[in-house]
């Protein structure tokens, strides 16, 4: 049965031998998994295959950037796989959205969640200036999920931050899903744009992405647990 836990737990590890381990630890209809750049590489679809088999909606984080035509196809080929959820980044620009969009017809009701990555997480005020963009990170979050939202996705990747804001300008249809999730006293590790478990959902996100206060717990499930009984859920 697939989860309705708002928990997606970042599957970060090098290959499917520990992924597995850590996965064989968690409970399906308590959170979700994230399969993102550094397993998908070293294991492939194979892996994502082991994660559906035992149960798990998997969100595909590839972040696809590129032409529209070549990431048509990269977001149509993860939709054959069976993922739930699968992302591109909303800079790529509106024609490779909605190409995207596009490519996910022929799935119909089976097509995966089609999310748009903003301004990453682990990305602070003052950055942005760095590659270019003079303006404040919640203009620039702003700008993008608008974009992504008329480009047809489903919703975006932003921090908790800005889902207040987000969840006003966009509609409560609109899927805001947040990585930079911290329980109290967790270190904040590469992340800047931070949020416990409690305020994330208050602001009105629909999904947290949690990997390493869990996977790095000395009990995953315990840290799990936790988290889901912070919010009020399981
Ligand atoms: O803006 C973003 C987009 C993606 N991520 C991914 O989420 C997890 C977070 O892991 P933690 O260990 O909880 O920091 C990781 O896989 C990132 O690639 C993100 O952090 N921020």
């Amino acid at each position: 049965m697939p989860s309705k836990s708002p928990v997606i737990v970042a599957l970060d590890f090098p290959n499917a031998a520990a992924a597995l381990a850590m996965a064989d630890q968690l409970d399906p209809t308590l959170c979700r998994a994230k399969v993102g750049k550094e397993l998908f590489t070293a294991e492939g679809p194979a892996l994502v295959k082991a994660l559906t088999s035992r149960g798990f909606d998997v969100f595909l984080d590839l972040k696809f950037h590129d032409i529209p035509n070549t990431v048509a196809k990269a977001v149509a080929v993860a939709a054959d796989m069976g993922v739930w959820m699968v992302n591109v980044h909303a800079s790529g620009g509106r024609r490779m959205m909605e190409a995207a969009k596009a490519s996910l017809t022929t799935f119909g009701n089976d097509a995966p969640l089609l999310i748009g990555v903003t301004v990453l997480t682990s990305t602070a005020e003052g950055e942005l200036a760095d590659v270019g963009l003079d303006c404040s990170i919640e203009g620039q979050v702003l700008r993008l999920a608008t974009l992504a939202k008329d480009s047809g996705l489903d919703g975006v990747v932003c921090s908790a931050q800005e889902a207040e804001m987000l969840r006003g300008s966009q509609g409560p249809l609109f899927q805001l899903v947040t990585p930079g999730i911290r329980p109290a006293n967790s270190a904040a590790d590469d992340q800047r744009r931070i949020l416990t478990p409690a305020e994330a959902l208050k602001k009105g996100v629909d999904y947290m992405v949690i990997g390493r206060p869990i996977t790095q717990a000395s009990d995953p499930a315990e840290a799990l647990r936790a988290i889901l009984n912070e919010v009020g859920v399981g």
